[in-house]
């Protein structure tokens, strides 16, 4: 560790306390670890013309402040992006553990105050240039890795849960903090992207209004298609970056339309079906023709720190909360008891809350003694009714807010689950809301779920069950 470069960083701290007119802020820090930075940036076409900070903290929060301001004024956007906890700590001449903390929340605070200026930035097209989107995961490390030679980062904050998350409230998430840290291994800029007020009002709210109607909503499918993609699209443009990455497993045919991924355990087109033509036509997706198994061995073989993370489970808002509870605290949709009852209006139980059910739902009913398996069929209020496997089979499905990208008569198959097989079928009506008439029979068509329209394996529509 150089003591005189940190001591000559807190003598005098640069661009310390300076109200810069015009300038893009962010905080990292708070009540919860007892120190706050915030960090200005003023971003001119492609280029950090001023910077300046605020500390409010230890003297090594001050330093980290004045080395990121250093790092970054009058540098290209992209430089700018590539500083980073260990660039400050660097440019401190080291740091000991219990002061890299300091460099970690002036990164945060550069970071959030670049993302917010990178949506106001004009850097000029590069046609190579390809903005990765980085979750933290392996999936898209191996997405940036493939493409590093021509890639930007971004890393998306969607929603940060003060009450479940209490180390996002103090610091950045920490998704958000790998995944800019591989992307710096690798060279790479990155950016971080708040769109935490898109995502309440895109996502998470129109997934708590799906519930309280009795639905059971497919919110990644709205994400990708409707909010986090196009976002995305939006800052590729404002960086000069004609085409998006993301570590989806999903393929483009040549006339630009998705289909399945090589891997069929890994296809996420299900996921994706909800994109437009235009925004397809500027996706890249690496990992198309890859199985899982070699993703891991490409992260492993270039040692990405994230080789060996696992794979996420669950809505990705719904981290360390459950469902339940979720419904709960975000919408109101409190438990309300009432009647489990057959098809033929027998009550054959009790419930806490029909909005725990989901059509097809079959574990979780606590109805014992019944001749055969009892599944779900619908919820009607508060009364959840069910039935046999037979009773839940169905030929027809109906289908609103559709959207076709080839004409009806070309649809052949459609899927009604992110996991379920293709069903074969064909449309009958036209417009926006029509019917599916499937070949065979379904259980657990579900009002709310999206059905991904399908030629073969090729997506050429998506709408949403309806009941
Ligand atoms: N918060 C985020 N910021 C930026 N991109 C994201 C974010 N979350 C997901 N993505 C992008 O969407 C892709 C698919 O996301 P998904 O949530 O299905 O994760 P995944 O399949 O587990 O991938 P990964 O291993 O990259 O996390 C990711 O590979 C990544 O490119």
């Amino acid at each position: 560790m150089d003591r005189e470069r940190f001591e000559e960083h807190l003598a005098a701290p640069q661009g310390c306390g300076v109200v810069l007119p015009g300038a893009h802020d962010g905080a990292a820090g708070g009540a919860l670890c007892g120190d706050l930075i915030r960090l200005s940036v003023v971003v001119e076409g492609d280029r950090v013309v001023a910077a300046a900070f605020d500390a409010d903290g230890c003297g090594a929060l001050t330093a980290a402040g004045s080395a990121a301001v250093t790092l970054v004024e009058g540098e290209h956007l992209f430089d700018a992006a590539r500083v980073g906890t260990t660039a400050i700590a660097a440019e401190l001449g080291g740091l000991s553990p219990g002061k890299l903390h300091a460099a970690d929340l002036a990164a945060d605070a550069l970071h959030r105050a670049l993302g917010a200026a990178a949506r106001e930035a004009a850097v000029p097209v590069d046609s190579e240039r390809v903005l990765v989107a980085m979750s933290g995961g392996v999936d898209s490390a191996v997405a940036a890795h493939l493409l590093r030679e021509n890639a930007v980062a971004v890393t998306l904050e969607l929603w940060r849960d003060e009450e479940n998350d209490a180390a996002a409230s103090c610091c950045s998430a920490d998704a958000v903090r790998l995944a800019r840290m591989v992307a710096h291994q690798m060279g790479l800029p990155h950016f971080t992207l708040d769109l935490r007020p898109e995502f309440r009002a895109g996502v998470v709210d129109p997934f708590l209004a799906g519930y309280a109607a009795g639905e059971t909503p497919n919110p990644c499918v709205s994400c990708n298609g409707h909010v986090r993609l196009d976002e995305m699209l939006t800052l590729a443009d404002r960086l000069g970056a004609p085409f998006l990455a993301t570590g989806h497993y999903a393929r483009v045919t040549e006339d630009g339309l998705l289909r399945a991924a090589a891997d069929p355990a890994k296809d996420q087109s299900y996921m994706l079906a909800a994109l437009s033509p235009a925004s397809i036509a500027r996706m890249r997706f690496p990992l198309a023709e890859l199985t899982k198994p070699q993703v891991r061995e490409i992260a492993a073989g270039a040692r990405l720190p994230v080789a060996s993370r696992a794979d996420s489970q669950d809505l990705c808002f719904l981290a360390g909360t459950g469902k339940a509870r979720f419904l709960a605290r975000h919408g109101g949709l409190e438990d309300k008891p009432g009647e489990i009852v057959t098809l033929a209006g027998d009550v054959v139980g009790a419930h806490r809350g029909a909005h725990h059910f989901t059509v097809g739902q079959r574990k979780g009913l606590g109805v014992g003694a019944a001749p055969e398996p009892l599944y779900v069929i619908r919820t009607e209020g508060t009364r959840v009714v069910v039935g046999s496997r037979d009773e839940l089979a169905t030929r027809r499905v109906r289908v609103r807010g559709a959207r076709l990208h080839r004409p009806s008569d070309e649809v052949d198959a459609v899927r009604l689950r992110y996991h379920s097989r293709a069903v074969p079928c064909r449309v009958v009506g036209e417009g926006r809301s029509f019917e599916l008439e499937l070949d065979e029979p379904f259980h657990g068509a579900a009002p709310g779920q999206t059905a991904c329209l399908l030629r073969g394996d090729v997506v050429v529509g998506v709408g949403t069950i309806t009941a």
